[in-house]
């Protein structure tokens, strides 16, 4: 049962894509059939003025490919685009074996690796969302072709794939969506009523996103060498150099063309950054084509609404940097690697660092009776300098506090 899906894939080099991105593209590709446990034994590719409308690839590709889907005893074939409802239905017709199309194979995924039941309600709408215009007159191809990649529902489910069914279980989802958005929208206004400061990595995926919130959280979050190990964010508290704690949220790992239903339904998940003081934009240095990655967060984020909250670039992956690598000046920026506990302590600096400017510098003398004006500094300030004033009985205490910050007015009278 656990062994890998024999997979062909399929794409179309437009005149506008050069060779270096198409093969990147491909390669992207291949390392989502990996992460979705297939095995790819031919990569088919074609270049052309245009997508063909019928079939995407030309007549004579689409016989070769058949005849080498024979040969091969391939299970699955994956296309590098979206595939309209018409070209899915041709194709199928050519090809005696199940077809799936790149939105499909990173469904399938996300079908995998979500853990929250909002993560899988999302997934599975638009799954079903995706599926529907998809299916033929009478219905089932999905389900005469058996489980596999592109078949699969979030947890152990299988696709549904009849449509009257279909229609029923997209109601149900939209239902408990709204009920899990509501408890959700509870649980961060308690949160923001608090003041904490809130922190996001965001990135492309397979940056190490996962990886640095676990080293600078401490806590056991999923770390894999795969796409998209992370799907629904994790908060957890992080304590900066001076004993400062912000929260700390990982998220899901961006990618370029994210279908557009799944941005839709993604949005939620990243709602989360919408509510973040500082954004980290985790990039992998050594990756050939890291700045593409940049350029995709960026435009993610920019959809997200959020280009008002600072934003900060820390490039990973520094001990095995490409070649070419040379970071951007777009933003405030640091080169680390999550493995070098050095480098970790540079990180939770910079962080603070970073914080700081959005902050205002009070320095007060607290009575020695006001201990707990003094803890509340301690936690949700960041005390720079403290000491205790024998002569005037009071503590002398300067740091950094959000201008937003509740303690904030009451510390005007101390001053
Ligand atoms: N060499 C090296 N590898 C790293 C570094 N940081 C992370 N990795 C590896 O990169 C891979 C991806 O790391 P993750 O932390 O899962 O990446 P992510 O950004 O959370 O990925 P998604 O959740 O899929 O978006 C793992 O194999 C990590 O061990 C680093 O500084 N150097
Ligand atoms: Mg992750």
């Amino acid at each position: 049962m656990n062994e890998r899906e024999k997979v062909i894939l399929v794409g179309c080099q437009l005149p506008h894509i050069d060779d270096e991105r198409f093969f990147y593209s491909m390669e992207e590709l291949a390392s989502l059939v990996h992460t979705a446990n297939g095995e790819v034994i031919m990569t088919v590719t074609q270049k052309r003025e245009a997508i063909h409308p019928a079939t995407y690839i030309g007549k004579g590709k689409v016989e070769e490919l058949a005849h080498l889907v024979e040969q091969l005893e391939t299970d699955v074939v994956i296309f590098n685009d979206e595939l309209s409802p018409s070209q899915n239905r041709n194709l199928s017709r050519q090809l005696s074996v199940r077809i799936i199309d790149r939105t499909q194979l990173i469904l399938d995924i996300f079908a995998q690796r979500a853990r929250s039941k909002e993560g899988k309600l999302q997934v599975e709408l638009a799954q079903l969302q995706y599926l529907l215009p998809r299916l033929s007159g009478q219905g089932t191809e999905l389900s005469r072709l058996g489980g596999g990649i592109g078949t699969r529902g979030p947890g152990e489910t299988k696709l549904e794939t009849d449509r009257r069914h279909i229609y029923r279980r997209i109601n149900e989802i939209k239902t408990q969506l709204k009920m899990v958005a509501e408890h959700r929208e509870r649980y961060r206004e308690r949160r923001k009523k608090n003041r904490v400061f809130q922190i996001s990595l965001v990135g492309y995926t397979n940056a190490g996103k996962s990886t640095l919130f676990n080293r600078l959280t401490d806590a056991d979050s999923f770390e894999e060498n795969l796409l998209f190990a992370t799907l629904d964010p994790l908060t957890r508290k992080i304590t900066l150099p001076s004993g400062y704690t912000a929260l700390l949220t990982d998220t899901v790992g961006f990618i370029q063309d994210l279908p557009t239903t799944l941005v839709a339904a993604f949005r939620s998940t990243l709602e989360e950054v919408k509510e973040a003081d500082l954004i980290l934009h985790i990039v992998d240095s050594s990756n050939p084509d890291y700045y593409n990655h940049e350029q995709t967060v960026y435009e993610l984020l920019d959809e997200l609404g959020v280009s008002a909250i600072p934003i900060v670039t820390i490039y990973n992956k520094r001990d095995i940097a490409h070649r070419n690598f040379v970071p951007s000046t777009k933003t405030d920026a640091i080169i680390i690697s999550a493995f070098d506990a050095h480098d970790l302590h540079r990180l939770r600096q910079f962080i603070e660092e970073t914080m700081m400017k959005q902050m205002v510098h009070y320095h007060v003398s607290i009575p020695s009776n006001e201990g707990r004006l003094l803890a509340q500094l301690k936690a949700e300030t960041i005390l720079r300098e403290l000491h205790y004033n024998e002569e005037s009985g009071m503590y002398e205490c300067k740091g950094y506090i959000m201008p937003k910050h509740p303690l904030y007015g009451q510390l005007q009278q101390y001053q």
